[in-house]
């Protein structure tokens, strides 16, 4: 079964400031997320989270800038230890953190679909298989066979979503470059996240953009100064407007 077990996480990163001639800053911070001492600082970015997802869960991330929703999405993924608490996932997880990643800018789009698949643990059969499905999906067209560094942000959000969502993830980890597709794109987006999630999947998307979490997701996590508050519903103003 697949599900997510967050338990009283918390996240501090650690910075250590290099030796300077400027003067030394002896303001005392107001931020309480920031400790400091000598020129080492700490920056705790997530504070006491707890939350379960089970099948079926698309979860939005929101908040405000340096509220904590990339750093929970690298944490879930496993590329960030806690520094506390317990992160349990079962599922095959997949990441769409950032456009580009993963992808070789010399090669052309077809033969990236090729290098992720073999990547990916596909026999040449699969792969063919999968081929014809993911570029119809990313609608790239002859774009297929230019190199990868010729597309646009959009051009590459289109493959790269295409490519993992074809990969059947049982849990998508997304940062919200997924708005870099056009509306359309979106609209088809979305219902092929809405069919992994009723696939007995989890989606957990961070974005800033309301509407497309409100048309996204069924649960919402808000992160503030790393805190967590979990919500059934996402209020129609801004988060931080609202009493
Ligand atoms: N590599 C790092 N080293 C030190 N501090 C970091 C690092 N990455 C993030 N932080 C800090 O952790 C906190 C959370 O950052 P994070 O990137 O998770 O926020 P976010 O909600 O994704 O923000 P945004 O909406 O701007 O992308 C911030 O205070 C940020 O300054």
């Amino acid at each position: 079964m697949v599900s997510i077990d967050v338990k009283n996480l918390k996240l501090v990163y650690r910075l250590r400031q290099g030796f300077s001639l400027e003067m030394a800053d002896r303001r005392v911070s107001g931020h309480s997320q920031i400790k400091k001492r000598g020129r080492t600082r700490w920056i705790t970015a997530l504070d006491d989270v707890t939350f379960n997802l089970r099948a079926g869960d698309r979860l939005g991330l929101v908040g405000s800038n340096g509220a904590g929703k990339t750093t929970l999405l690298h944490v879930l993924y496993g590329t960030l230890e806690p520094s506390a608490g317990t992160v349990h996932t079962q599922g095959r997880v997949d990441a769409l953190f950032n456009i580009s990643l993963g992808f070789r800018h010399e090669a052309t789009g077809r033969r990236n679909i090729i290098m992720r698949g073999l990547i990916n643990g596909w026999s040449p059969a699969q792969i063919d298989h999968h081929m014809e499905d993911i570029i119809a999906f990313s609608e790239l067209g002859d774009f297929i066979d230019l190199p990868f560094k010729s597309y646009s942000q959009g051009m590459a959000a289109r493959l790269a979503f295409s490519i993992a969502t074809c990969m059947n993830p049982e849990i998508l980890l997304m940062d919200e470059w997924i708005g870099a597709g056009d509306t359309d794109f979106q609209h088809k987006a979305r219902k092929r996240m809405a069919e992994l999630a009723e696939k007995a999947g989890i989606i957990v998307l961070a974005s800033h953009n309301h509407g497309l979490l409100r048309a996204s997701c069924n649960r919402f996590l808000k992160l503030e100064k790393g805190r967590a508050v979990l919500l059934d519903e996402l209020p129609a103003a801004p988060l931080r407007n609202r009493r």
